[in-house]
């Protein structure tokens, strides 16, 4: 395509309830979406086309070391001008992002968000959907659910009672030192052992408390996600190696680099796949071939996601090897009010969309009210 202009959209959008994980609680996310506008050249003339991208970081650079702030500069300053200056010569596609902005370290949740909204607009000017750009086979996957970390065990199960009354196909709480093993307890006492279940520390454990996270394995999990540190891929093989959950890495996974390095060492059974953290849905599709290749299951993490990235994320877990539900819930599991259409999860699954590129955009009533930030590049 030929972009014309890239506008940046910080969003401010209160959460339905505060979200605690083992390095933050969040009452609100700060949303950085990019919009592309330009020209696309099909068999009957050029047409104008527009594309949208949502930008993962979060307020602050805890989960990683994005943030809004950091993502909307880097973008403005280095990501959009690199990809302009380039198009002055060649022209710029959604499958040449990445190598025309691989001079910057790091930044792939920026990096992705310009990416998608490439892709988008192009998909439009070619009427395709993304799940059939990536080569989805499925036209609904299985909606679960994330939970927080909250201020009481009895809270914990009437929230988790809650999501399954709304007919979640997976429940995956958040844990961290001195919440863990009395909560998973509980939710099997109360809901029994064959209620999918999973858990997620954000890196909050350290290989000192193997005794204690082998002690999971009593619960019949569907795996842990990411216990130990972003670069404890040794350790996390060693506690593989002790443990008979599944091991399942997120934050350590940020390319298909460094997914083929956690796989063969033995310290990835599962990866949760989120397009933002390794640079991108081409990126992420990378991913998913290869761990097929190898046998290992991949699912659809989330970012708290508005609309925009959440169609694109239903999109790219509709691909095969995506055997595991993701963290893929209805937009009124942390917002009143989405930025798009909401996205409603049905009988616990969420259908895929079919419309041209993500099949989703902001409503404009709704962006006037929430809009913090506007720049155009
Ligand atoms: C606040 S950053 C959230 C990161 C976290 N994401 C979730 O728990 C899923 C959130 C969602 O449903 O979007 C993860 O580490 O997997
Ligand atoms: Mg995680």
């Amino acid at each position: 395509m030929h972009i014309e202009e890239i506008r940046l959209h910080t969003v401010r959008l209160p959460l339905v309830a505060p979200f605690t994980t083992s390095f933050s609680t969040q009452t609100e996310r700060n949303a950085l979406l990019v919009e592309v506008r330009g020209t696309f050249r099909t068999a009957d003339g050029v047409r104008d086309v527009l594309g949208w991208g949502e930008c993962v970081s979060g307020s602050d650079p805890f989960y990683s070391s994005e943030y809004v702030d950091g993502s909307r500069h880097v973008i403005e300053h280095y990501l959009a001008p690199a990809l302009l200056e380039r198009q002055s010569h060649t022209e710029v596609t959604a499958e040449t992002v990445s190598e025309i902005l691989g001079h910057v370290v790091g930044h792939p949740m920026a990096k992705a968000a310009l990416e998608i909204a490439i892709l988008d607009a192009e998909l439009h000017g070619r009427g395709e959907s993304l799940a059939r750009y990536l080569g989805a086979t499925r036209t609904s996957v299985p909606s679960a659910v994330s939970v927080g970390i909250q201020d009481s065990i009895p809270e914990l199960l009437d929230r988790v009672g809650g999501y399954l009354d709304e007919g979640y196909a997976r429940i995956k709480i958040k844990i961290k030192p001195g919440w863990d093993i009395e909560p998973v307890r509980a939710i099997r006492e109360r809901f029994g052992y064959r209620l999918p279940l999973q858990v997620d520390a954000n890196a909050a454990f350290t290989l000192v408390d193997a005794p204690l996270l082998r002690r999971l394995d009593e619960f019949n999990l569907l795996l842990i996600e990411q216990p130990l540190g972003e670069a404890d891929i040794r350790q996390h093989a060693k506690l593989a190696a002790e443990m008979s959950t599944p091991m399942c890495l997120d934050e350590s996974i940020v390319s298909a680099e460094s997914a083929a390095d956690a796989i063969s060492l033995g310290a990835a059974a599962v990866i949760n796949i989120k397009a933002g953290r390794v640079g991108g849905y081409l990126e992420a599709r990378k991913i998913h071939d290869l761990a097929r290749a190898l046998g290992v299951a991949v699912w659809c993490g989330g970012m708290l996601e508005t609309g925009i990235g959440r169609a694109a994320n239903i999109a790219l877990a509709a691909l095969p090897g995506f055997t595991l539900p993701g963290d893929i819930s209805s937009s009124s599991r942390f917002y009143a009010t989405d930025i798009t259409e909401p996205f409603v999860a049905s009988g616990g699954r969420m259908q895929v969309p079919t419309g041209p590129g993500i099949g989703a955009e902001p409503l404009p009533e709704v962006m006037r009210e929430v809009t913090t930030d506007v720049r155009v590049l």
